[in-house]
């Protein structure tokens, strides 16, 4: 659908962290949102990517209020919900929802599935039926009050006592009277409703199973007698309990069968025309969001490192990242003609986030100096030298048993310089880049081994080591957090292909 240019949820530079709860011994705080900026438009979907750990699941709690933010801010109209009071709060878990990855854990067992629907409507003491009377009227009655402005009206009443019930509710309007008294100098309004709460919650249930596809007669079962698919439309019934205008889907298809997943993309899809949704649908791999989502967001060790119109991301992906996630696509899905590539290594940990770009350590288009030509699994080997040295510094521990570790090279008995020219067996270094390792090396043989890395880091660190990319305005919509989108610097595709043709 096509989105309005509202957002429904601005993010700004959000940052969420764990921090351990001991005091003795701390460690840093998991950083798993880590500076975000997000727009989140009316009535659109943005895809959230990125692979697990990357913090997409914190992003969607932090937004609609489950997890605290360490730093920045949630914008929903012109108020930070990060700043909200228990009340507001409250009151903004009225206005979103979010439907688990896993139906089978999400659901209760002990719970049929009409309880399981009305949890959110009791919750919240729903209904307590807004109205609105024309004119300036004092509104009296049991489970009603007057709406505020912009406030979703519920009940309609005319001076001559008509009464109009909202087309959503599960409410006809011979079920409510509304006496006018027109004595005093206001009106007053009394209204009766004369179905009760809890059957206009029985109804709003049985309405909602009708809009997922399910039907009453699966009120009084309990989750286990359903099917993964059946399941996840009843996590996506009570996540739209009480009308909610934004929607976390936090991987709601990742654990159902491929012919069940494009089912319940459909319904979500048919539900967001229905009602006017929003939503934030969070997977990890690109292949499933792309039908589904207006824009995608790429994240990355906390970071979102892409942003843009899907089509337009796949045709033309701008972050090194963004390229291996739609490179692993299976079959003819992919628009990336390249080989897949391949990452290497796994990503850092949270706790202690790379200086520069977060991407850095496992860049394939990583950004060399242009003081010498290598190739890059030469240039891959110095920085893993680099942090042989580093590791080495930090851990104290022997180099040959760290360079072991991260290499798995036989090691035994052998002395730091050999195993530093085992790891630089194959690498053709001019002479000098060869005299500045050799100087680092006598430095780290002496115990210095700062002076050793920071050595390395001076004649062959890169930008990319030093530098955290700001968002870069790529033009039509689309940002990327990447170095590389600077004139100077050849593109990240183009990058990447002509480095695994380097490099069979
Ligand atoms: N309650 C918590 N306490 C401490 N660390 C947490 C907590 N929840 C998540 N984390 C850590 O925060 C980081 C981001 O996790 P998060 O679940 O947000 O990522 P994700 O991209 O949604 O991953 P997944 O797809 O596996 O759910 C991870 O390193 C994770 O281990």
């Amino acid at each position: 659908m096509t989105a309005r240019e509202d957002p429904v949820v601005s993010v700004q530079s959000l940052k969420t962290y764990y921090h351990d709860d001991s005091i003795v011994g701390a460690k840093p705080p998991v950083r798993a949102v880590d500076g975000i900026d997000l727009d989140i438009r009316e009535g659109e979907t943005v895809g959230l990517v990125g692979e697990s750990g990357s913090g997409k699941t914190t992003l969607g709690r932090t937004i609609i209020g489950l997890a605290d933010a360490t730093d920045g801010v949630v914008e929903a109209d012109g108020q930070d919900v990060t700043e909200f009071d228990a009340e507001q709060a409250r009151d903004w878990q009225r206005r979103v929802g979010m439907v688990f990855q896993d139906p089978e854990e999400s659901l209760n067992d002990r719970m049929t599935i009409g309880e399981i629907v009305q949890e959110p409507l009791k919750a919240h003491d729903w209904p307590v039926l807004t109205v609105a009377v024309e004119g300036d009227a004092t509104v009296r009655g049991s489970g009603v009050r007057p709406a505020e402005p912009d406030e979703t009206v519920d009940l309609t009443v005319g001076l001559d006592g008509d009464v109009t019930v909202r087309d959503e509710l599960p409410l006809s309007a011979d079920a409510v009277t509304a006496a006018v008294d027109r004595s005093g100098d206001a009106p007053t309004v009394d209204v009766t409703v004369e179905k009760s709460r809890a059957e206009i919650r029985r109804d709003r249930a049985f309405d909602l199973l009708d809009r997922v596809g399910l039907s009453e007669e699966h009120f009084y079962r309990y989750p286990h007698q359903f099917s993964g698919g059946q399941r996840q439309r009843i996590g996506i019934a009570r996540a739209l309990a009480l009308e909610p205008e934004f929607v976390v889907l936090d991987e709601p298809v990742s654990a159902l069968d491929v012919s069940v997943q494009a089912r319940i993309i459909n319904l979500l899809e048919d539900l967001q025309d229905e009602m006017g949704l929003t939503y934030l649908f969070i997977a990890h791999d690109l292949s499933v969001v792309r039908h589904i989502a207006d824009r995608v967001a790429v994240m990355y060790l906390g970071n979102v490192v892409e942003l843009g119109p899907t089509e337009s991301v796949y045709a033309d992906p701008h972050h090194p990242y963004t390229v291996s996630l739609l490179s692993a696509i299976p079959g003819s899905g992919s628009p990336w003609t390249g080989e897949r590539i391949t990452l290497r290594g796994s990503p850092p940990n949270p706790r202690d986030p790379p200086a520069g770009c977060p991407f850095a350590t496992r860049c394939p288009a990583k950004i060399r100096p242009d003081d010498y030509d290598l190739p890059e699994r030469t240039w891959r080997a110095l920085d893993e030298l680099r942090v042989v040295f580093r590791t080495r510094a930090r851990a104290e521990a022997s180099a040959a048993e760290t360079i072991k570790r991260l290499i798995g090279l036989d090691v035994a008995g052998q002395d730091l310089r050999e195993t530093v020219s085992d790891l630089l067996a194959d690498h053709d270094l001019p002479p000098a880049a060869q005299s500045t390792v050799d100087a680092a090396v006598e430095l780290a043989a002496g115990g210095d081994d700062d002076a050793a890395a920071e050595q390395l880091r001076e004649a062959f660190g890169s930008r990319c080591d030093r530098e955290h990319p700001e968002p870069y305005d790529g033009g039509e919509d689309r940002t990327s957090q990447c170095l590389r989108q600077e004139a100077e610097y050849d593109g990240v595709a183009e990058t990447i292909r002509a480095r695994q043709e380097d490099e069979p």
